[in-house]
Order: C-alpha cells, then sequence, then structure tokens
C-alpha cells in the first residue's frame, strides 16, 4: 500500500524548517520589542466559536465531527480565536489594551476540497482605538518585514467603514454585486453587468480609488457624494501623515510603500476599520485589520473592545525571499569515531565533553569503515573536525577546510 498525504498536506523537511525557523524567529522578536505577549490557543475549537458572527465562512473551516451535536473545527486563523479567548477576560480580569501575539499553525480548506496547512505569525491589539493604534499596527508591521529583509515590500491600505458606506450610497439590490466586482477588481466582470449605467459608472470609479494615496484621497474628496464622509477621509489622510513620517523609505524603484486602495474588501467580514494587505514579489504576505465589533460577539452581555491586529505568513515570505533567503542548516562541527569496538564507550564519552565545550552538534559516526569513506561522510555533511578514537582511548585529531 502506498502511503500518500491528503491533497494539499506537505512534510517540511530540516532546510524548510530551518529557513521558517528564522522568519518565525525574526519576526517574534520585533513583536516582543513593541511590548507584545505570546499567546496560544487550542487546535481545535467549536465550529461555532470559529465562524460566530459569520465573519468567518463555515466552508473554509475543516471540520471534524465529534458527536452528532457537536461540530469541531481546525482553526483557519487566529483573530476569532483570541477575541473568544478575551472578550469576558478583558476589563475584568486583565486591562485594556493587551498586545498578544501568536505564532503557529492554521488549516483551510480550499474551494477544491483540498486541505491547506500554513504558519501564520501575527498581532492583535485588543481594547485600543484611534490614530495611535492603527498607527503602531502599520509600523509594527513595517519593522516585521524589515526584519525578515523583504526588500521591496508594499502595503495596501483600504477601508472597510469607507468601503461599506460609499457601496451604501449605491441602491440596495446592487450592492453585492459591485462589492463581488471590487473584491477580485474585476472591471470587465463590472462592465458585462447587467447593471445600469450609473451604477456601472459608480463601480469603475470605486474600482479606481486605487494608487498614490494623495491621488486617491484628493480624487475621494473631489466626489461630490463624499460629503458625508469628510471625518473618515481626514482620519486617513491623519494616519498616512503619520506613516511617512515613521521614515519607512520608498522602493528601489521609486515607487511608494503605501498604496491607497479603497476598493480593498478582505476574505474575512469581520474588520470595521481600515485594512491591509502587503504585497511583495506578486505574493500576499500579509493581511490584517480593525474589528471593533468582533469582541462583543463573545461576550456575554455582548460588550465589545476595539481591537486591531494582522497576520504574516510564512510560506509566502518564504517564497517572497526566494534566493535572497540564506538561514543555514546547522551542520555539525565535529565527527566522533570509534575505531573499534572497544573504543565505543571512550567516543560517547569524548563525544559528551565535546557538546559541553563546543559550540556545533557533535556527531558520532555509527559504522567501523574505511577511514577514507569516513572522510568522504565527513565531507559531505560539511563537517570539518573528525577525532578518531582508538580502543585505548587515545584520540587523534583532524582538521579538514
Ligand atoms: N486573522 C486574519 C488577519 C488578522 C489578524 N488580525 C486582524 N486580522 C487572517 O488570517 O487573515
Amino acid at each position: 500500500m502506498v502511503h500518500q498525504l491528503p491533497t494539499g498536506a506537505k512534510d517540511l523537511l530540516p532546510l524548510d524548517v530551518a529557513q521558517k525557523s528564522w522568519i518565525d524567529q525574526q519576526i517574534q522578536q520585533t513583536f516582543q520589542a513593541w511590548g507584545y505577549q505570546r499567546i496560544i490557543t487550542p487546535t481545535v475549537e467549536h465550529l461555532r466559536s470559529l465562524t460566530a458572527g459569520g465573519a468567518v465562512d463555515p466552508e473554509s473551516v475543516i471540520q471534524l465531527h465529534s458527536d452528532s451535536t457537536n461540530i469541531l473545527g481546525l482553526r483557519p486563523e487566529f483573530t476569532a480565536s483570541i477575541a473568544r479567548a478575551y472578550a469576558a477576560r478583558l476589563g475584568a480580569n486583565v486591562t485594556a489594551p493587551q498586545r498578544l501575539y501568536y505564532s503557529a499553525n492554521v488549516f483551510r480548506r480550499k474551494a477544491n476540497r483540498s486541505s491547506e496547512e500554513s504558519f501564520q505569525a501575527g498581532v492583535e491589539l485588543l481594547g485600543a482605538s484611534g490614530l495611535i493604534a492603527d498607527a503602531e499596527i502599520l509600523m509594527l508591521l513595517g519593522d516585521s518585514l524589515d526584519a525578515v529583509a523583504l526588500g521591496d515590500w508594499q502595503i495596501i491600505l483600504g477601508d472597510a467603514r469607507l468601503t461599506g458606506a460609499l457601496l451604501d450610497l449605491l441602491p440596495e439590490q446592487y450592492r453585492a454585486k459591485v462589492r463581488q466586482a471590487l473584491s477580485s477588481l474585476d472591471r470587465v466582470g463590472l462592465m458585462e453587468m447587467d447593471l445600469p449605467e450609473d451604477v456601472k459608472g459608480y463601480g469603475l470609479d470605486l474600482i479606481d480609488l486605487r494608487g498614490k494615496p494623495k491621488d486617491v484621497l484628493s480624487r475621494l474628496s473631489a466626489m461630490a457624494w463624499t460629503s458625508s464622509l469628510t471625518g473618515e477621509i481626514s482620519y486617513l489622510k491623519s494616519l498616512i501623515e503619520i506613516w511617512e513620517s515613521y521614515g519607512k523609505s520608498g522602493l528601489a524603484n521609486g515607487g511608494d510603500r503605501l498604496i491607497l486602495d479603497l476598493s480593498l474588501v478582505q476574505t474575512f467580514d469581520y474588520y470595521t476599520g481600515i485594512v491591509f494587505e502587503v504585497a511583495c514579489n506578486n505574493y500576499i504576505v500579509a493581511q490584517g485589520g480593525r474589528y471593533d465589533q468582533l469582541l462583543g460577539i463573545y461576550h456575554p452581555k455582548g460588550v465589545s473592545y476595539p481591537s486591531i491586529g494582522f497576520c504574516l505568513t510564512l510560506e509566502e515570505i518564504q517564497q517572497a525571499l526566494g534566493a535572497k533567503l540564506s538561514a543555514p542548516l546547522n551542520s555539525p562541527s565535529c565527527l566522533v569515531v570509534a575505531r573499534t569496538p572497544a573504543a565505543i564507550p571512550a567516543a560517547f564519552a569524548y563525544a559528551a565533553d565535546l557538546r559541553q565545550t563546543q559550540k556545533g552538534a557533535i556527531e558520532l559516526e555509527l559504522e567501523f569503515r574505511d577511514p577514507d569513506m569516513v572522510r568522504n561522510h565527513a565531507r559531505s555533511r560539511g563537517i570539518t573536525q573528525i577525532a578518531w578514537i582508538d580502543g585505548q582511548g587515545a584520540i587523534n585529531f583532524e582538521e579538514s577546510d
């Protein structure tokens, strides 16, 4: 029988693990430097908790049936779990704001019914609203991307409330269709839809609200129908000014680090304020946003706390870094060889001594092979030192480069 993995699942071999661990370490150090503390939530939760409020589609969750009434699921993301964990604690046992971070695997069911496991590292800033909180999250995101030396990343910033309000200006029967076209940036699809010409024109205007922040904001302010949204627009303006003052310089090709995109609509529907994603070499390496109502869904009395966060996907960062990723495999520094069976105890003892004093790993030769074969083996493993131990316990040290 051939034992195959389920579609979409994969083994991570040592090089993959070493690269991911390096990325993870850089990111976790950055989160900690901003005062975030690690939280671990369970991999398996009630499906109704993972999808409470309808923001997460149950179809995207890998479901486990424990009995006929209890459906469990593997977490497809962390924000809902953290909202569940803190909804009743915040304000009662712990004070706001809470700065939390996580780093672990998530599982999603794809449209083709395959499952996908990926690794996310992210933060949630619970119980905080306003300019400084939003700016902290954007800047922490920028620092995390720089910590892994990602290079030409670009933040695409939207605003779920503003986009929602712009869509609400349409007659209700057209909103879902235009929203759908926006989320897939589908200009052609929108033009071909059976919609009145003025609705199509408005939808196209919304799709085009994307580009240099200053240009988009001035186009938006100039649109007569946005007079009721001036507060939101000036909020975005202030946030962008703070971001620009942080000195994350532009891209190598002279482009902007920050793109304002009011057509940005995220997969998870719990966002109520700014939303963003980060693109780098055609990969979406991070996403997040503000969600001010989510904790209320989990609170026994419906009390909510304004919150914001983001997650980075380690696989996407690894792909985006490509050949730039040089996290080396930890190659052993010394091979200890027992020349005869009588030398085995001395070989173990000497290897134990070396482990106390040397930095790299110490490996043992497992057979009594011809010395040249041992040397070849050491070379192929990148080992530069060989300690030969004879039956009397005498050590002969050999170094190569
Ligand atoms: N949990 C979201 C990202 C996020 C974190 N906090 C807010 N949003 C995701 O997986 O896409």
